[in-house]
């Protein structure tokens, strides 16, 4: 799924509007109902509705919204603020649809705003994507007391005051919704995690906008979902055999660490790799080979720590490296050794990350459109230097994927998956339960099995992170997310690739 820009989407409403042969206003009808349907299945009609309106096409929304609700039985209120002489067309053309019943109020002044109770429903449809400064004065007042009032907070297509696609400015109040009901395709301000607290939960909800000029249109910014990691997925063929499916080699663990190579290679295995190898500390020999059987172990000679590579790389089709291998100094320079020999592509993770991170020469080493990074977001910093804020932090992962030739999954709600060409696919399953220790090593084990059986590195990430929020969303219905372990998500992958194989 696409995302796109608020200039985009007004475009797109454009040439539906014309392909279509429809008014302006019809397409707002088509929107009103398409909330109004996602409203009624969310609050009944007995709770009071106050619907706050703004002066253009969003408020127009409102006021069809209001409209629409009072048919279905709700008591609604409507306030409309400011002044409606410069209102827009579209939003003149639902103040008159309005029933004599829903007589409007027009605030001019914010103590005017009548108190709304806090078992009430807001809908906020002060601004959606038209939205071109910080609210000042009467606006940001009414934003203030509506964010002080106990009532639920709904917002038409986005919080009002929180801009579409660039970082709001610190000026202003931005309205704090506890859902947004957002229209055709989702916005880049509800991937971030910055904004979590003012966007809510969020929806979208199809207006039959022009599905063509949507694919036509340019974007770096993706959503993946459902439907594309269908489409990414390969079923196997009944002729095929474990070679078919890749060897992967996995370095990993040190002493006290060796948990992060038994969740990776487990997970690893789970994936669908045909062979698995590890390496390990001498330490972690008996533990990876009663915990992972499935699994080869290589011995280091050194005890504890990682100090080398195995004799022989040429038999593996990937390498991931880093989960629990601390950073010794022995443990550097086998970092070292495998970015100057390694032909195949790399999965680094973890404090393989970070050697790199704090080693310009490491860095210098990475070759070219080779290696998949996964860091959480204190790892990226290290990798990638520190950002002001959620926007300047993708930019950044876009220049960092186009400076190493590299892609790069930046871990988080909505994990990102940066590309050597500069697109970003978010992701759309996980949830909080899975920010816990060792879910990133399991993502490695993943992700490392994808690519040992020949997927893109693009697809490997994609659909790596892809089915590791899945298997994390299955987890939730069974253990909750506040006793989710990493473990459970291995427990669940088997389910989360077959839930991604039906049709
Ligand atoms: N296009 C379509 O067909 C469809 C669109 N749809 C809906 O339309 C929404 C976009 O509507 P929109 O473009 O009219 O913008 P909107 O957010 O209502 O605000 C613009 C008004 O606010 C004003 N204004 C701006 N900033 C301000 C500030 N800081 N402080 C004070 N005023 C400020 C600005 O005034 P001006 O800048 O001219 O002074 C102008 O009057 C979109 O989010 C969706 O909900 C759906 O119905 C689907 C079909
Ligand atoms: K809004």
């Amino acid at each position: 799924m696409k995302i796109l820009t608020a200039a985009q989407t007004r475009a797109a409403d454009s040439f539906t509007i014309n392909q279509q042969g429809i008014a302006s206003v019809d397409l707002m009808e088509r929107a009103a109902k398409a909330f109004t349907c996602w409203f009624e299945n969310k609050f009944r009609p007995d709770k009071a509705i106050f619907v706050f309106c703004g002066p253009g096409n969003n408020g127009g929304d409102g006021l069809a919204v209001a409209r629409l609700l009072h048919a279905r039985g709700y008591v609604v209120q409507v306030l409309i603020v400011g002044d409606t002489e410069k209102a827009s067309a579209d939003f003149r053309l639902n103040l008159k649809a309005l029933p004599q019943e829903v007589k409007p109020v027009v605030v001019t002044e914010a103590v005017a705003t009548p108190t709304v109770p806090a078992d009430a429903v807001i809908v906020d449809a002060l601004f959606g994507t038209g939205l071109n400064r910080p609210v000042t004065g009467l606006y940001a007042a009414i934003i203030a007391n509506i964010n002080e009032s106990k009532a639920c907070l709904v917002a038409i297509d986005i919080p009002s005051d929180l801009y579409t696609d660039s970082q709001t400015p610190a000026a202003g109040a931005v309205v704090k919704a506890a859902y947004t009901v957002s229209f055709e395709l989702p916005k880049l301000a509800f991937l971030l995690p910055q904004h979590e607290e003012l966007i809510g939960e969020w929806h979208v909800v199809p207006i039959g906008l022009d599905a063509g000029f949507i694919a036509a249109t340019p974007t770096s910014y993706h959503l993946t979902c459902l439907n594309s990691a269908q489409q990414l997925l390969k079923p196997r063929s009944k002729f095929s055999h474990k070679g078919t499916f890749g060897h992967a080699l996995l370095v990993c663990g040190s002493y006290g660490k060796m948990g992060a190579a038994v969740l990776a290679a487990q997970a690893c295995l789970r994936s669908g790799v045909g062979l698995l190898t590890l390496r390990a500390p001498a330490a972690g020999y008996t533990v990876l080979q009663t915990a992972v059987p499935e699994a080869m172990t290589l011995a280091d000679t050194n005890k504890k720590h990682l100090s080398s590579l195995p004799k022989e790389l040429a038999p593996y089709t990937v390498i991931g490296v880093g989960p629990g291998i601390g950073q010794e100094k022995t443990t550097r320079a086998m970092v070292g050794q495998l970015l100057a020999t390694a032909s195949q592509p790399l999965v680094i993770d973890a404090d393989a990350i970070n050697l790199i991170a704090g080693s310009d020469k490491l860095k210098a080493m990475l070759p070219k459109g080779k290696v998949i990074f996964t860091p959480h977001p204190k790892e990226f910093e290290r990798l990638a230097g520190k950002t002001a804020n959620n926007y300047e932090r993708l930019e950044r992962l876009q220049e960092f994927c186009r400076e190493f030739s590299c892609y790069l999954v930046l871990k988080g709600s909505h994990s990102a998956v940066g590309t050597p060409e500069g697109t970003i696919y978010f992701n759309s399953t996980g949830n909080a339960g899975m920010a816990t220790g060792g879910t990133g090593d399991v993502l490695t084990g993943i992700i490392t099995a994808l690519v040992a059986q020949q997927y893109s590195l693009e697809a490997a990430c994609r659909l790596g992170v892809y089915v590791h929020g899945l298997a994390g969303d299955l987890a939730k219905a069974e253990v909750g997310e506040i006793a989710m372990v990493a473990s459970d998500l291995i427990r669940y992958l088997p389910q989360a690739f077959q839930k991604l194989l039906q049709v």
